[in-house]
């Protein structure tokens, strides 16, 4: 098997732990040469370098682990790059949360205002990581999981519609998978799911045992009468098991399909609205929770100098998909994953050029998604008005046009109304000036 080499960008992040946990427990399918780290914010990535070089010394000595700011010495030679960077940080994301809020508006990282804000942001240096890569190792694949993937999925499509080796995945639905088969007490690995719509926006139609039974309808069951907490409730903070809470309404609502989370925001905005605080958003609850815990435990693993008896190195879907997605790239292994593609006729009543979320085969030459066919004006009609906002979204970008930004906000469900979205666009513009490109 081959040995690869790895750059983890956005090292600094406290996912990272978690993935190089998976990586040294995924040896076996996915095997390593160098593992590099790299950030443009060096003070916080040294302490996660430093915790990886215990980690791998102490699980996969073989493995070179090194951590740097340097893009050179980053992005040369690699196979495979795993993006996860967030530009502005924690601080923009507080903005992007909390200006919608106070205006009445959702106030939420990957959706409504929030959102476009955060599109705005990560496309900029998303465009400049895949130019960089590409001068250095033009052959590695990026997997990105950078947010609002939508929005950066469609900008990469556009920026870069040759390059066949940017994949753009979310961890939702596989989170969501670990939770419909702990609720019906099924191993995860025996379930194929069948699942359409964009990120952060779809929905599973079906999922499928190791027998060919369609357990979907069983799962909506069990949710309509107990509800839905998440795998790991015990570890999440009250506004995800508050998200998760919200599934039961949308199946009561929308008993078609199981719907992914995130349309909670798009369906019930002004409740949800009625229930999210403009002074304590979910960066908040981050800054006191996962980031406090992630540090604090590195920082005591770099001291100690082993991780033996850590827990913050704990496995969630997160670090396992990253690595398992490439390992199934890498070794042509065919599983299946929901990831993000041209749709190119999967869909046939949609534009080809709509990114959507699918579920497809992974192998050597990449995803090969499975075809889904026509889909119902309803679902039709959600997906059509959120990727007019996301294309919209990238054309503000690259046309540095107001316009294409106001109307793009105009037709987000948690909007409506042109006025309020430029009195948001405004707001966003000043809070934004040191990222985006100026909208004429
Ligand atoms: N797709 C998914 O399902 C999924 C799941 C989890 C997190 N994410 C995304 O992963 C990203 C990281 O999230 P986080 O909460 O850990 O954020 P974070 O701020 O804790 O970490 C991100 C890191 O990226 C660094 N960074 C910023 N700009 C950079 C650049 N241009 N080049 C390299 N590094 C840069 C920051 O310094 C920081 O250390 C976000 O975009 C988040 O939305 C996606
Ligand atoms: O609010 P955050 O920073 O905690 O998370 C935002 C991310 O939420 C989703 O990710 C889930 C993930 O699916 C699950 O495996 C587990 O790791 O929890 C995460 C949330 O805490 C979402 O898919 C991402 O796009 C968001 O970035
Ligand atoms: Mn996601």
């Amino acid at each position: 098997m081959k040995k690869n080499n790895i750059v983890l960008v956005g090292g600094g992040s406290t996912w990272t732990p978690g993935i190089l946990k998976a990586m040294t427990t995924h040896l076996d399918q996915f095997a390593l040469n160098k593992v590099t780290l790299y950030d443009i914010d060096a003070e916080r990535q040294n302490i996660i370098g430093e915790f990886a070089k215990i980690l791998f010394r102490e699980e996969a000595p073989d493995v070179e682990v090194a951590y740097t700011t340097d893009k050179e010495e980053a992005y040369r030679d690699v196979d495979f790059v795993f993006c996860q960077m967030r530009t502005g940080g924690f601080d923009m994301r507080e903005q992007d949360e909390k200006i919608p809020l106070s205006m009445g508006l959702i106030g939420q990282e990957t959706c409504g205002p929030g959102g476009f804000a955060y599109g705005l942001r990560s496309i900029r240096d998303m465009e400049e990581m895949v130019k960089d890569v590409r001068s250095l190792s033009p052959n590695a694949w990026i997997l990105n999981y950078t947010n609002p993937a939508a929005i950066v999925g469609l900008a990469l499509d556009k920026l870069f519609p040759e390059d066949d080796r940017i994949l753009n995945i979310c961890d939702q639905p596989v989170n969501l998978m670990r939770s419909y088969a702990k609720l019906i007490d099924h191993d995860v690995n025996k379930l194929e799911p069948e699942y359409f719509g964009l990120n952060h926006y779809g929905w599973f139609t079906a999922i499928y045992d190791e027998n060919g039974m369609d357990v979907a309808p069983k799962i909506k069951e069990i949710v309509l009468n107990g509800g839905f907490r998440p795998v790991d409730a015990e570890q999440r903070d009250q506004s995800w098991l508050d998200t998760y809470a919200m599934v039961e309404d949308m199946l009561r609502d929308f008993p078609d399909y199981l719907p992914n989370t995130y349309l909670q925001y798009y369906l019930y905005p002004d409740y949800k609205l009625s229930t999210l605080d403009p002074d304590y958003t979910r960066t908040d609850e981050v800054r006191n929770g996962r980031e406090q815990k992630v540090f604090a435990e590195c920082e005591r693993i770099v001291k100690n100098d082993t991780t033996q008896d850590s827990k913050v190195v704990h496995n969630d879907a997160h670090g396992d998909m990253m690595v398992e997605v490439a390992a199934s790239i890498a070794n042509n292994l065919r599983k299946t994953y929901v990831v993000i593609v041209r749709n190119d006729g999967i869909v046939s009543n949609l534009d080809d050029d709509v990114m959507i979320e699918v579920a497809a085969s992974l192998g050597k030459n990449g995803p090969h998604p499975y075809s889904v066919g026509k889909i119902d004006t309803f679902y039709k009609g959600l997906i059509e008005s959120q990727h007019a906002f996301e294309k919209l979204t990238v054309e503000a970008y690259v046309e540095n046009s107001y316009t294409k930004a106001l109307q793009a906000l105009t037709l987000n469900r948690t909007i409506v109304d042109a006025k309020k979205a430029r009195k948001v666009l405004d707001a966003l513009i000043e809070a934004n000036k040191d990222y985006w490109p100026t909208l004429n």
